[in-house]
């Protein structure tokens, strides 16, 4: 997906828009409080899909995609290249509306237009490339939407920033650049910085791609560690099906024909479903498969 700059990505005017941005809120423009009432804890958030159905002119993509996932879920999306699944997560986002079907969050209709109640859940994407700004610090990366929403005081800022550096592993990195980071812990960051904002839901898109295996593993123990500590809903989109096996709580392969199997990671593995076999049997080259 399209990343954008901030303004000034570049050294001069960098430190302009940092100026304006950290100019010492305080407490009282809060109530008294540190934060901004609408800052709350991420709760996890249910989602249903009914029917989605999309295609781009005569290429249909999306086929009767229909799913339940549950509040504080960690949900993973797999299937081959091609199929629809960056195309779902988007629509999950609003970054795409269906032709047909619709997505409900605790309830709500999101593409519903004019909605009664006021939409109030929180959600952040984890971008493929990471989409961080090179020209910021670790620190500035994470704080970013909180700056410039002035959710916070600086100090508690700086506390958030802490705090959820600390709980993607990378405590006391606030001062490194960005360009210093390895592919894994640039993920992390990109974590860190969608955990700033408290999400009640957080979506995936392809996090192991460009990373070896001993990263997409220490990867995945940090996205499963968060489950303690966080209550959110994750939804994970991915071609790596061992990464999703090992930290999922269920998972969906999605094909052009629609959902082929929905299933904890045992029934995943134990399918008789060919299409499953062959895609576990195709994506593993048979090492891990049961073929
Ligand atoms: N905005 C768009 N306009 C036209 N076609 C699109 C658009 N977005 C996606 N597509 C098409 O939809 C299909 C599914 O794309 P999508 O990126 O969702 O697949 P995917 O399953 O995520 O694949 P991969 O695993 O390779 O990332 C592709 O044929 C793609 O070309």
């Amino acid at each position: 997906m399209a990343q954008s700059s901030p303004p000034g990505n570049n050294g001069k005017s960098r430190s302009n828009f940092f100026s304006k941005l950290l100019h010492g809120f305080t407490p009282s423009i809060f109530n008294g409080s540190d934060c901004a009432s609408t800052y709350e804890e991420s709760r996890g958030v249910g989602i249903r899909i009914e029917n989605l159905c999309k295609s781009f002119g005569d290429n249909r993509v999306l086929t009767n995609i229909s799913l339940e996932i549950e509040p504080g879920e960690t949900f993973s999306i797999i299937g081959p290249s091609g199929t629809g699944k960056s195309v779902l997560l988007k629509h999950i986002v609003k970054l795409e509306a269906p032709d047909s079907g619709r997505i409900l969050i605790d309830g709500q209709d999101i593409h519903e237009k004019n909605p009664k109640v006021p939409r109030n859940y929180r959600y952040s994407m984890v971008f493929q490339s990471s989409a961080l700004f090179n020209s910021l610090s670790v620190g500035e990366n994470v704080g970013l939407w909180l700056r410039e929403n002035r959710i916070c005081t600086e100090s508690r800022i700086r506390r958030i920033i802490r705090e959820k550096l600390r709980l993607v592993g990378l405590a006391g990195k606030e001062a490194m650049l960005t360009s210093e980071l390895s592919g894994g812990m640039k993920k992390r960051v990109a974590i860190a910085r969608s955990l700033a904002m408290n999400p009640d839901l957080i979506l995936y898109d392809e996090p192991t791609a460009e990373l070896d295996p001993v990263t997409s593993d220490e990867l995945a123990r940090v996205i499963m560690n968060l489950k303690q500590s966080v209550n959110l809903t994750t939804i994970i989109v991915t071609h790596d099906l061992n990464f999703a096996l090992y930290l999922s709580d269920r998972v969906a392969m999605i094909n052009k024909d629609g959902i082929v199997e929905v299933g904890t990671p045992d029934q995943i593995k134990a399918s008789t479903n060919p299409i499953v076999r062959n895609f576990i049997y195709t994506t593993t080259k048979g090492i891990k498969g049961e073929d």
